[in-house]
C-alpha cells in the first residue's frame, strides 16, 4: 500500500476511533434491552427508589484504580432498589473518568453481596416489575463490563445470587481464602436475570455454567481456580504471607496490569472488549481504529526514543 494510502487509512482510523467511543457511549447510555417489553426507564427508577437502604460508594484514586464498594452490611450487602440506582450513577461517573485505568469492586464488612434485597424481591414479585428490575440491572452491569478500565471483583465472605452475577460483570475475580460464590437462584425458584448466565457461559463454558446453575454449587477458591471462574486466591490475612488487607492485595495484583499510560491501558481494554463482543470483521476494524489512537502517541514516541538509545 503506497505511503499516502497508508496515511489515509491511518487518519481515517483516528477519526473512526471517535466513532468507536461514540458507539460505546451511545450503547452505554441507551438501554441495551430497551427494545424488550417496552422498558420504561423512568417507571422502573421510580419503583426502585421505593426500596431504600445501603449505598454504592466510589473512590477514584490518583493511581488510576477506583474502588467501588457495595455497602449494606446489615443486609450482607444485599442490593436494595436505591443501591441499584446508585450503582448506575457510579457506572456513569466511571464512564466519564478520563484518568481511569482499573476498578476493584468489593463489599463492605468483609463480605461481597447476597444478591437482591429480599424485601424488595417480595414487593416486586409480579412478572412485569421483576423483568424491569432485571433489565435495569442487565443494562448497568453490561455498562460496567464495557468500561475502558481493567476491572476486578474482590470476593470476601459470600457472593450469592445477584451477588454471584455481579462478579461475572468484571474482567477478573479474586477470592479471599474462606469465601464462597454461589448461584443460589435455583433455590429461589429462579434463574439469573442480571445477565449472569450469559456472562458465566463466556467465562467458564456452557458445561461448567450448567453445573454451577443447576447444582447451585458452592464455589470455594480451589474450585473457582479449577474451573476458571477465579483468577487468583489472596493470602490468608492471618499469616505473615499476606501483605496488608485483602484490598491492598487486590490493588497489588491489579497494578501489574494497569502499569502504563492511561490511553494505552484504556486502548488495551477496548481492543479486548471488541474482540470479545464483536463479529471478527468489525472487531478487526475497531482494533485498527483503536490502534490509530496510540500509534505515534506520546507513549509510542517515548518508547521509540528510548529504543534508539540502545542502538
Ligand atoms: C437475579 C437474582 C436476584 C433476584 O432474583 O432478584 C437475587 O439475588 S435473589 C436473592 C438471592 N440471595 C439469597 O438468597 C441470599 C439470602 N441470604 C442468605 O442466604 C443468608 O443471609 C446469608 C447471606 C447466607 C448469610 O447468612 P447468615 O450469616 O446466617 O446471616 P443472616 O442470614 O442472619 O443475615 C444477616 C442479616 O442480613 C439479612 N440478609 C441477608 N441476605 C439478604 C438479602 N438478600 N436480602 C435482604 N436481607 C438479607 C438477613 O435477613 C439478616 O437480617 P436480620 O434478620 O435483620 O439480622
Amino acid at each position: 500500500m503506497r505511503l499516502c494510502a497508508v496515511m489515509r487509512t491511518f487518519l481515517k482510523s483516528r477519526s473512526r476511533c471517535g466513532a468507536w467511543d461514540r458507539l460505546l457511549q451511545k450503547q452505554s447510555r441507551a438501554s441495551i434491552c430497551s427494545h424488550v417489553h417496552s422498558f420504561n426507564e423512568a417507571n422502573i427508577r421510580e419503583k426502585l427508589q421505593a426500596f431504600p437502604g445501603g449505598s454504592i460508594d466510589l473512590l477514584k484514586q490518583d493511581s488510576g484504580i477506583a474502588v467501588l464498594t457495595i455497602n449494606n452490611p446489615s443486609r450482607m450487602n444485599a442490593l436494595s432498589g436505591s443501591m441499584m440506582l446508585d450503582l448506575e450513577e457510579k457506572v456513569t461517573q466511571l464512564e466519564n473518568w478520563t484518568d481511569g485505568k482499573g476498578l476493584i469492586v468489593c463489599g463492605a464488612a468483609e463480605t461481597f453481596c447476597s444478591g437482591s434485597d429480599l424485601s424488595a424481591v417480595r414487593a416486586i414479585s409480579n412478572t412485569q416489575d421483576g423483568m424491569m428490575m432485571c433489565m435495569f440491572m442487565q443494562n448497568t452491569l453490561t455498562r460496567l463490563l464495557r468500561l475502558p478500565l481493567i476491572s476486578v471483583a474482590l470476593v470476601e465472605g459470600k457472593a450469592l445470587g445477584g451477588g454471584a452475577e455481579f462478579i461475572t460483570a468484571c474482567d477478573f475475580r479474586l477470592m479471599a481464602p474462606d469465601s464462597v460464590i454461589q448461584f443460589v437462584h435455583k433455590h429461589m425458584g429462579l434463574v439469573p436475570g442480571w445477565g449472569g448466565a450469559a456472562r458465566l457461559v463466556r467465562i467458564v463454558g456452557a458445561q461448567k455454567a450448567l453445573q454451577l446453575l443447576a447444582g447451585a454449587l458452592k464455589v470455594n477458591p480451589t474450585l473457582g481456580l479449577q474451573i476458571g471462574l477465579v483468577d487468583e486466591v489472596l493470602k490468608d490475612l492471618h499469616t505473615d504471607m499476606a501483605v496488608g488487607t485483602t484490598l491492598k492485595q487486590a490493588e497489588q495484583w491489579l497494578s501489574n496490569y494497569v502499569k502504563g499510560p492511561v490511553p494505552v491501558i484504556q486502548a488495551v481494554k477496548k481492543v479486548v472488549l471488541s474482540g470479545r463482543e464483536l463479529p471478527l470483521s468489525e472487531a478487526l476494524r475497531t482494533e485498527m481504529s483503536v490502534f490509530g489512537t496510540v500509534w505515534g502517541g506520546p507513549a509510542n514516541l517515548q518508547a521509540l526514543a528510548n529504543k534508539s538509545k540502545h542502538k
